[in-house]
């Protein structure tokens, strides 16, 4: 039905709103939720001009404050689905104001709130359903929602995720249920670039920094070259309908999302407060300055994320997918390819953990592209992102980018020779020019791929094996320098399959794990996440 189709003219007002009434209704079950809000829209209009007529017959007042109540509650059941949460929001308040205990208001305000995140709040209003008599016809669903916001509350509180069932059913069933959560960072001024997020304690290596839900993502399957540039395409354009839609519909994103850099000028932006991420943040009054379609798309330029990128791990059913979307709390982190986090999809949302240990004040950073490939690969993928990289990493490599031996390796690497040879000639060298600790691992996670390959071939291994360093001392120090990764983590246990596993290696692998995977599965979830990283 269009907006100004008008029910047929009827006899009388009671009529009209019985009609309009049950249309609604029926739209709401047929789950026509656009055409429902209409004519709900229509209802309440009639309700209240017919109020205000029969304002002194105290039995049809009342009679109309109940099917008012019960319009408004529908009408923002209707809201909800389509995702308008602040209109949703009035609607149930309308309603609580003509009845304070209703259920279906207070159900749907519950549900509102667990959809704004904000898990105390609909854990009050959860409870409040049970002040209803419609409660006791409804307890299975009421202690449903119960349970729900008590684990969301306890998990953005405490930032105590556990995945494992999950992981050892194969992923199998919905996307385990998440809280939005902010551990111990908050946003300065960055060396890097502009703003970034600093660690505001010592944080372990594995341990939670955020849990944060996109704002809008978008997925597609590429396949063919001509068909996945198209898609990918078409993808983007949908990406963007979604944030556009979801600025106009909330004014809490729109104002977050103009905190956002749009790659002008990072240096001269405010530092938004932490608190302004926070999954239960109280703050409503936000003064939105216009986001206009150039800026969003600078923002969603900057800022987007691919999830099937290199440097992330995808788990679940969205891993084949090709997938962009953003998260707003992520987009503060600056890139390093010496990173110390690592962020993980599951479902709609992304987890950051630490990757290695981090120190108080430092920043905490991840790798926007595959950090174990070349300086001059790496500066190539920075360009397409529009910068150029600053990191400590990048600026040691570009000091020793005079050496014209290393040249002479990565020149070899790609004219195809051995493997082996390339690994040894890097290695001797580093004995010549005195490289020790973390830039030898920088050095040596520049040309993975070839160590890698050493360590994978018996062939290769038979020839150069007794002249590099043993598979185990390459890892840890890749591993110290640039944090895990999947591939890392490939070599390094497939070489355990090989010699076989002991006490020390076992704490080996699972100390690896931890920084590949976080602290979000029990150890013999993360063993069999290992495991299949190796297939
Ligand atoms: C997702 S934002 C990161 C947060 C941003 N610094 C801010 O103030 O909002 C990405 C932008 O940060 C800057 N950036 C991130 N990592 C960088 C790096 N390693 N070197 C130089 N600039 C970097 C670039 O301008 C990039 O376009």
């Amino acid at each position: 039905m269009r907006e100004d189709e008008q029910v047929p003219p009827t006899e009388t007002a009671e009529d009209a709103m019985q009609q309009l009434r049950s249309k609604a209704a029926e739209l709401l079950l047929r789950e026509e939720w656009k055409e429902s809000v209409q004519i709900y829209s229509q209802f309440i209009n009639l309700c209240q001009e017919e109020m205000i007529k029969i304002s002194n017959d105290p039995d049809q007042v009342s009679k109309l404050h109940k099917s008012l109540c019960l319009a408004f509650s529908n009408r923002a059941e209707a809201r909800l689905r389509l995702r308008d949460f602040n209109e949703a929001l009035q609607d149930c308040e309308q309603a609580l104001k003509i009845e304070t205990t209703h259920f279906k208001a207070l159900l749907c305000k519950g549900k509102i709130l667990l959809s704004l995140n904000t898990y105390s709040l609909a854990l009050d209003c959860f409870k409040a359903t049970l002040l209803d008599a419609h409660a006791s016809g409804n307890l299975e669903t009421v202690n449903g929602f119960l349970e729900k916001c008590k684990k969301l509350e306890y998990q953005s509180r405490t930032g105590a995720f556990d995945l494992s069932d999950w992981v050892l059913s194969g992923f199998r069933g919905k996307y385990p249920e998440m809280a939005e959560y902010v551990g111990a960072v908050q946003i300065k001024k960055s060396e890097i670039s502009g703003r970034g997020l600093f660690a505001t304690k010592n944080i372990d290596a594995g341990t939670l920094v955020l849990v944060t839900k996109a704002i809008a993502i978008e997925r597609g399957i590429l396949s063919g070259e001509d068909s996945s540039e198209r898609t990918q395409l078409v993808m983007w354009k949908n990406f963007i309908d979604k944030i556009v839609e979801s600025t106009s519909k909330c004014q809490r994103t729109h104002h977050l999302i103009s905190t956002l850099s749009s790659g002008e000028n990072e240096d001269e932006l405010e530092v938004p407060d932490i608190s302004l991420f926070r999954p239960e943040s109280e703050e409503s009054d936000y003064s939105n300055e216009k986001l206009d379609m150039d800026r969003i798309l600078n923002i969603l330029d900057v800022n987007s994320l691919v999830e099937d990128a290199v440097s992330a791990k995808v788990l679940g059913k969205n891993r084949g997918f090709h997938g962009v979307g953003l998260w707003l709390l992520a987009s503060f982190i600056n890139h390093s390819c010496n990173p110390n986090a690592r962020r993980m999809h599951v479902g709609d949302f992304v987890m950051i953990h630490a990757s290695r240990d981090v120190k108080v004040g430092e920043e905490i950073t991840f790798a926007y592209f595959d950090m174990l490939s070349s300086l001059e690969k790496r500066k190539e993928m920075s360009q397409t992102w529009g910068f150029h990289c600053n990191c400590r990493r990048c600026k040691f490599e570009e000091g020793m980018s005079s050496k014209q031996e290393l040249g002479e390796i990565e020149m070899g690497l790609e004219r195809g020779i051995d493997a082996g040879c390339a690994v040894y000639r890097l290695e001797e060298n580093m004995k010549r020019w005195i490289i020790r600790g973390k830039e030898k691992g920088y050095m040596r996670a520049s040309i993975w791929s070839a160590y890698a390959e050493t360590y994978g071939s018996e062939r290769l291994m038979k020839r150069w094996g007794r002249r590099i360093p043993a598979t185990e001392v390459v890892v840890d120090s890749v591993v110290e320098a640039v944090g895990s990764d999947e591939r890392v983590s490939k070599v390094l246990m497939e070489g355990l399959k090989r010699s076989g596993c002991g006490v020390a290696e076992m704490e080996r692998t699972t100390k690896f794990g931890r920084g590949l995977y976080g602290k979000v599965v029990k150890k013999q979830a993360l063993r069999s996440l290992l495991e299949m990283d190796i297939c």
